[in-house]
């Protein structure tokens, strides 16, 4: 479990200590105050990226040149400096030149408003949920996926600018066989995720639909074959038009798709299901619940979604929860209880 978390100059704080507890935890405070910036440093300092952020370099507190996060999971010290585009990192006071054993430590499952974008918006989003789960599960996943997209940044700009194909044609083979790598993960992926997102979905909606998600790969076949047949329409698209880049997965309830015929409570009800579905996986890859971190999704949900998904979260796993008000929380239920206001975290 995260013990504790300092920021220093990130997003809108200059400085701020949060010691969450086992279990429940809730942070309430107006909008703006800054109840999400919490979370996502958690998520930061843990996994090194932001769920939110393109770049790191957005989350620098304005007019500053540098963040830095530090904080505790169970026993372990995790400290992280960003200044000017460079992180760098410390796993128990000791620098690391690899990410692999400092991101080893924590999990984490967000879950946001946002995720209703995985249902309807691009394949970006459903992609980069993959991506999440895969940096967080699969040993080398997210160095293989860095190396796919620099070696697809350097083959498309040498089609933009029509350069010969046997100049192209020297990234074909780093691009088919990280492409490859990351394609067989993806369909493993989906594979193992589509019960745990299934289930999910029974215990949010109490619906009677089933949901599928199936794995919409980026090229027919293999990869290597695909690149051969499509040198035609990338010269005249100047692009690499097949490969991991162009991934799916789609999402059916019932046997339709959700995105156009699920209505906004199934929707929203899919979204969090394939959220708790990746927890789910999460937990059984890693053999240990990872933190969830929940920003602003109970005040969008009726009562009976609320519940039912309070009823879902792991008891075993720690919590942190934002929301506006605790108006929709039953007095019953326990939980620490931080009120965020002016810069400043105080728990009632
Ligand atoms: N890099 C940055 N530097 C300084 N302030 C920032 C930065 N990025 C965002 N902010 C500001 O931080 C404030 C807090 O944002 P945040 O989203 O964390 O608030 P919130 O409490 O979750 O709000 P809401 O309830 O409306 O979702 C906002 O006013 C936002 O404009």
């Amino acid at each position: 479990m995260l013990r504790d978390l300092r920021l220093r100059d990130f997003r809108c704080f200059e400085s701020l200590h949060f010691t969450p507890e086992p279990g429940l935890n809730f942070i309430i405070g107006a909008n703006a105050q800054g109840k999400t910036s919490i979370l996502e440093a958690a998520c930061v300092l843990l996994r090194l990226q932001s769920p939110k952020a393109g770049s790191l370099g957005e989350t620098v507190r304005f007019g500053q040149s540098a963040f830095g996060l530090d904080g505790h999971w169970e026993t372990r010290h995790l400290h992280l400096k960003y200044e000017n585009a460079l992180k760098s990192f410390a796993l128990d006071s000791k620098n690391q030149s690899r990410s692999g054993d400092y991101l080893s430590v924590g999990r984490v499952a967000w879950i946001g408003n946002d995720d209703l974008q995985l249902v309807r918006g691009s394949g970006t989003h459903r992609r980069r949920y993959l991506d999440f789960l895969g940096a967080q599960i699969a040993e080398g996943y997210l160095k293989t996926l860095r190396s796919y997209e620099r070696a697809l940044r350097s083959r498309n700009a040498l089609l933009k600018d029509n350069r010969p194909r046997r100049e192209i044609a020297a990234f074909d083979q780093p691009l088919v066989e990280y492409g490859q790598a990351l394609l067989d993960w993806r369909q493993e992926f989906c594979r193992v995720l589509e019960p745990l997102i299934a289930a999910s979905y029974t215990r949010i909606s109490g619906g009677a639909e089933t949901i599928h998600i199936e794995y919409v790969p980026g090229s027919n076949g293999d990869l290597k074959s695909a690149l051969a047949a499509s040198l035609e329409e990338e010269s005249r698209l100047r692009s690499t038009v097949t490969g991991p880049h162009r991934d799916d997965v789609r999402v059916l309830l019932g046997d339709k798709p959700a995105a156009i015929y699920a209505s906004e409570g199934q929707q929203r009800s899919v979204a969090l299901a394939l959220k708790l579905g990746q927890a789910a996986e999460l937990a059984a890859a890693t053999q240990t619940p990872p933190l969830y971190l929940i920003d602003d999704v109970f005040g969008e949900l009726d009562p009976a979604r609320r519940n039912n998904l309070m009823a879902a979260l792991p008891p075993e796993a720690q919590k942190i929860i934002t929301s506006t008000t605790l108006d929709w929380h039953r007095s019953e239920m326990s939980g620490a209880i931080f009120q965020l206001a002016d810069g400043v975290l105080s728990r009632t």
